[in-house]
Order: C-alpha cells, then structure tokens, then sequence
C-alpha cells in the first residue's frame, strides 16, 4: 500500500524537476510495484544523480520495500550519496520516520560490493568458503607471478608476457567474454605465440586460487554471473529484489550486463541510467554496447527517457563541450542546452612550459579565492596523475593546500598492505599472498621457509591448527611465537571489532620501526587506518570494501587536511567523474596527454580519450581553463641530455573550434622579461659540459 495518499497530496517534491526527469521518477513506479524497464540517458550535468535520488525515494514513498531495492553506483563514495539524498528527499514527504527507512536501503553499493556481498551469502550452494578474502590488482599479479614462476615460464629463453601483462590479459578474458586468442589480437598483439602456456597459466591461477580460497576482483563479477547461470538461483536471487538501480551504466562491462538479465530477464524493475558520452573505462572492459543494446534486449523493449538540460555549466562552456564531442565518430547522446547564460567564454590558455602552467594555475586559484570562491569550488584536472608534478611542487612551495584524487592509492602504501595482509592472513589463513607477505616481515624468515610454513597450511584440513604446529623458520627467534600469538588472539576475535585492529597495529609497530626509516609518518597512516575501520561493522566488511574500492586521496606531506579546512582539488579526469566545481583548470590539453600517446592505438582508443577531454571539461559550472604548454622537458641520451620537446595543441580541439575559447598566451609576452630573454639567448648544455669533465 502507498505510504502517501497520492489522491489527496501532490507530490510536492517532484515539483522542482523538470519534465522529462519526472517522467524518469514516475516511469512505472506506481504503488511502488516494479515496472516495465527504462534506460534514462541522462547528459552531463543533466541531474542525473538528483533524478535517480528522487526516484529511490518516490519508490519508496509510493510504497516500495527499501529493503528490497538494489542499487549498485560506481563507486562507494556515489552510494552513500545517493543514499543520503534518498533520505533527505523521503524526509520531505515522510518525516523523520525517513531515516529508518532510507537505512533500510541496505543493498546500496559497487557492483563488485554487492557480489561478493551474494556469493558470501549463496556460498554453501556455489560450493564456496563464505571466508574468501578478495585479492586486489597487486595481490594479484603477486600470485600470478608465483604460478608463472612454478611453471617454469618466467624462464623461457624469449620473454615470456610479464606479470602485469599477463593479468591484463586474463582479466580481459573474463570480463570481455571473449578466448585468449581474441583478448591478444584486441590489445596485446606480441603476446600470440604464447597462447597455450598462457592458457596453461590461467589454468593454474584458477586452481591456486581456489585452493586458497581467494577471489580476485574479477572473480566476484565472473562467480556471480556463473551463480546467476543456473536459473533457479537466478530466480531465487532476483526475486529478493523488486527493484534493481544501475548507475554510471556506460562503464558497466559484458558480464555486468549478463548479470542483471539474469535477474530480471523480462526487465521488470530495472533502471539504468548512463550517458554513453561519458563512458571512459573500456580499459576495464566496459562496453558502451551495454547501454545502447539495453532497450532492444526486452520484448516490448525498455522505454528510453534523455534528459538534455544541463544545469552546471554556462552556456559558453557546454558550447566548446558540445563542439569537441560533437566531433566524435559515433554519438547517442544530442547537444545539451542550458539557460544559464554568460558572456565568458572557456580560456584556452597557451603557456610556455609546465613551470609556467604551474604559476599560471596558482595565479588564478588565489585570484579567485580574493573574489570570494572558496579553493574547495577549483579543482585542477589531468590526464594521468603525474601531469601535476610540477603544479605540486608549486603549491607545496606557496603553502596552498590541496588534496589529490586518482594516481597512488592510500592502500598501496607499503605498511597499511602489511597491517591489512595481517587482518586477510586471521580471516583466511589459506591465502598464500597475504601470509608470505606477512612471514617475510619477521627477522630471519625469507621465502623458501615462509613457503615451507606455506605449503603446510595450505594443505590441512584446519589450516590454523597446521600453523600452530608448523616448526618454527630456523632463524625466527622470538618473533616467530609472537605472529602465531597475535594470529590466534585475532581470530578468536576476543578484543572484538575494531578494538582488534589495534592489537593488530602494536604487534606491526616494532616491525614498522625496523623496515622502515620514516616510520613516524607510516605511523599516522595506521592510525588513520584505524579509524576507518570504525565504520565498519565486521572485519570482514571492512576488508572486502577496502579491497574493491580503496580510499583515493592522497594529500601532500603535511597530512590529510581537516574537514573544515579549505583545500584546492587536484585530479585525474577518471577520478572527476559524477563531479563539479565552479572553476576547472585542465591541465596538458596537448596531443601525447590528451590523447595519452598510450592511447592513439585504435580509433576506439582515440574516441574514449575525447570522451576524457568531454568528461573534464563539462565538470565545470562558471570557469574553464584549458592550458597548453608549448614544451616539455625530457630526459635525453646521456649524450645530448636533456632536452625539450615541443608540442601541440590537442587534436580534439581543431581550428574549427578555436571560436568557443578565448584565446590568450600567458604570460602577456611583454610582462615577462625572462621568457623573452630565453627566446633569443644561446642553448648551453651544461649538465654535458659537466659530464665531459670526467672522459
Ligand atoms: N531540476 C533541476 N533544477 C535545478 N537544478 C538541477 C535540477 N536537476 C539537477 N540540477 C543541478 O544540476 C547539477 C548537476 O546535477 P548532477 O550532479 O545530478 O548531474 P549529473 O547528471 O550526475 O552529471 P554528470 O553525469 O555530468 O556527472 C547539480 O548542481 C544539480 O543540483
């Protein structure tokens, strides 16, 4: 029955949407009952994480069971968004009785999350160990380095694929649906005459995986469509959801989309919403087939909603957006209009090198802040994270905070791996990667006696007990009944959790100390990792999350910053996306990092790095720079040494377009005496001149 009497109150808060927003918040969802499937192609800044918040919370308030609504977004971060915005809307309408019933919107989260969530859950019935800890992209290639190694094949005479490589590989194989042989001639064509051994490898990853009891990233997406392939477990796991939400639906790959016709087969419930536009991740297998297929693979087919009104950026910057996409070789999507007019138009700003790109961007930024933006509304983005080392350099030296997204992760730093391999290792003591990484910490214990221990506790029924009994390494000393101590205390989860994780941390410190130098600094990162545990019912949890989606800011020495402290935002354009400021400096809009020279390959290569460029510059409400330097330095021959290299604008943004930006060089040729001065000056080589000393 619907919570509101839809006869006697209007839906108030629907009100400030636009029509075809309400259309998408309306389609089928009367009663709450789930509806005939719709795909809202939603542009960019057309609202689309507000729409789909208004439909989570008209669902509800029609009368839909919150507990029976699955919505899976891109990132962790974008579910808990949406999930307070859920509540926030439903308050409106509901009152405070909202909130219980947004926290019961439980099954919000990442697609890999919610997996690995279901496999735990069906893991008698899949013949799982429902303790399976998750293997990141690190841990990984470590063990497909190990399997490679068993077999031999890191000693072939020619170079046989490296770990990375060979991960890449096996991954596009499980998320592409496609032979090795397809997943080579796609992306790594010099890998084709090792199609059998690579076969073999995969062969063995799988069995070594099993055996302790990990699934890799992909795994939990490859498990869940195999569960979902035997039709009364689909029926079983599709019916505890009425609805089921898909966010960012352009990124989603070939078994993402298996996946959810396995739950719904004739689409009743489904929403995708996604913008075919914006679609940046094919490096991950995702298949922008997946959105423009959606309505056809349903009989009657989906209905099809567009939003097409953006309501972020001014009219002058969607137009310089609409004109590089609209050079885009195939396109779904038409041009969005706005009606927030202005007379300024994006600055296309020619800079001479990254040094002065690098004052060019601080100048601006502190401009801005003087006329009342604050340095959380700017974010600098780039290509690939280290496009902003020069611009960290000067931050760092003028005292401007910043926090940068995308590029080396919190997780990856070498002592949290350590602690959290601890917390895997009490959870699943099968898993191999973890507990060599953990064994090797100890003085004297390298790998044949960390493996010896290893194969042992593998091989046991109960691989504890196999531990505890195992002969001691010859040269662990007293630590070595220290680790079975802190081991066995963790997994009788006697501290209880998170209390735990700092009888975790006080057994790692003294190793910390030894390892590393700088052990103060690490020292904080536990702390902080500490305390993030502590949003985290279950260890468990806490580890799976971490695992698929690990924290993605790291800030510059002097810490993460407060909340309430003002920062500017430095960013890879993957780790923008779904976000806005008002002012958006692009750093690098040259060919060779936009597009990547690593990604002028293919032609579909190519279009995806022009959906980057789309991407980067629709994050903007008022203000957009777009900056080229003329030359970059690079490091030469020894030989000749350094030298520079020119380069040239991007190639998305061809004369033909030159009429959206206002073109300007910085800085004004006359206001700088050095620049002028370099431009007529001799090219001395003296870092040449120094080497010859010495021949
Ligand atoms: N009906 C509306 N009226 C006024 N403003 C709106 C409306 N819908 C959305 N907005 C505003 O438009 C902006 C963009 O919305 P949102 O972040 O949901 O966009 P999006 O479609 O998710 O963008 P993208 O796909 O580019 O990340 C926000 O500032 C939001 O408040």
């Amino acid at each position: 029955m619907a919570l509101l009497d839809s006869t006697t109150a209007p839906p108030g808060y629907l009100e400030a949407l636009n029509p075809e927003q309400r259309a998408a918040v309306e389609h089928g969802a009367e009663g709450g009952a789930p509806g005939a499937p719709l795909l809202v192609i939603a542009g960019a800044g057309s609202g689309k994480t507000n729409t789909l918040a208004h439909r989570v919370a008209h669902l509800i308030v029609e009368g839909a069971d919150p507990r029976r609504i699955l919505l899976m977004t891109f990132s962790r971060r974008a579910a808990s968004e949406l999930s307070r915005r859920v509540e926030r809307i439903a308050r409106r309408v509901l009152g405070e009785g909202a909130g219980a019933l947004a926290d019961a919107l439980s099954w919000a989260g990442t697609f890999h999350g919610i997996g690995a969530r279901l496999l735990r859950e069906y893991a008698e019935q899949l013949g799982l160990d429902p303790a399976f800890t998750i293997h990141d992209r690190e841990d990984s290639a470590d063990l497909m380095n190990l399997v490679r190694h068993e077999l031999g094949f890191s000693k072939t005479e020619t170079r046989f694929p490296t770990k990375g490589a060979c991960l890449a590989i096996y991954s596009r194989c499980v998320n592409a649906e496609c032979s090795v042989e397809e997943a080579i001639g796609h992306a790594y064509p010099w890998c084709s005459s090792w199609v059998d051994e690579l076969k073999r490898l995969f062969g063995a990853y799988v069995e070594a995986k099993q055996r302790q009891n990990v699934l890799d990233y992909d795994d939990l997406l490859l498990y869940w469509a195999g569960a979902v392939a035997h039709p009364e477990i689909a029926a079983d796991m599709g019916e505890r959801f009425d609805h089921v939400l898909v966010d960012e639906y352009q990124d989603t790959n070939r078994l993402q989309s298996t996946i959810l016709r396995a739950l719904k087969p004739e689409g009743r419930g489904l929403t995708v919403v996604g913008d075919d536009a914006q679609s940046i991740y094919s490096f991950r297998a995702a298949t922008v087939r997946n959105i423009l297929d959606f309505p056809s693979q349903f009989s009657p087919a989906a209905q099809v909603i567009t939003l097409e009104r953006n309501y972020r950026s001014t009219q002058p910057i969607l137009a310089a957006a609409n004109g590089v996409i609209g050079l885009a070789k195939e396109r779904f999507t038409k041009n969005l209009w706005t009606e927030r007019a202005s007379g300024v138009r994006p600055r296309l700003v020619a800079v001479r090198d990254e040094a002065d790109q690098a004052r060019y961007v601080v100048e601006q930024v502190l401009e801005k802040r003087e006329e009342g933006a604050a340095l959380k509304q700017q974010a600098v983005l780039f290509r690939t994270s280290h496009h902003s080392g020069p611009l960290e350099l000067e931050l760092t030296r003028r005292n401007i905070p910043f926090v940068k997204f995308g590029g080396l992760k919190f997780l990856d730093a070498a002592h949290v791996k350590d602690l959290l391999a601890l917390l895997r290792f009490v959870e699943n003591p099968r898993d191999r990667v973890a507990g060599f990484r953990l064994m090797q910490l100890l003085p004297g214990v390298g790998p044949t006696s960390a493996q010896r221990v290893l194969d042992a506790v593998e091989q046991a029924a109960d691989p504890l007990a196999a531990l505890q009994g195992a002969p001691p390494p010859p040269r662990s000393g007293a630590d070595w009944p220290g680790f079975l101590g802190v081991v066995a205390d963790l997994r009788t989860g006697r501290a209880g959790w998170p209390a735990e994780m700092e009888r975790a941390r006080t057994w790692y410190e003294p190793h910390l100390e030894r390892v590393h130098e700088d052990a103060a600094a690490r020292q904080a990162d536990l702390v902080q990792l500490e305390q993030i545990a502590g949003g985290y019912p279950s260890r468990e949890r806490f580890l799976t999350d971490l695992t698929l989606d690990p924290p993605d800011a790291t800030s510059d020495q002097a810490g993460p910053p407060l909340k309430d402290e003002d920062y500017l935002i430095l960013s890879t354009i993957h780790s923008a996306k779904g976000q806005e400021w008002k002012s958006v400096f692009l750093l690098n809009a040259v060919d060779g990092c936009i597009p990547s020279d690593l990604g002028t390959g293919s032609s579909a290569e190519v279009e995806e790095e022009r959906r980057l460029l789309y991407v980067a510059m629709t994050r903007a409400r008022d203000d957009l720079h777009v900056i080229t330097p003329q030359r970059f330095f690079t490091h030469g021959q020894a030989s000749r040494g350094d030298r520079h290299v020119y380069a040239s604008r991007t190639r998305f943004i061809p004369g033909d377009l030159l009429g959206h930006f206002e073109r300007i060089a910085w800085p004004a040729a006359d206001a700088s005496p050095a620049a002028t001065a370099s431009r007529t000056l001799p090219r001395v080589n003296l870092g040449g001149q120094m080497r010859g000393m010495w021949r």
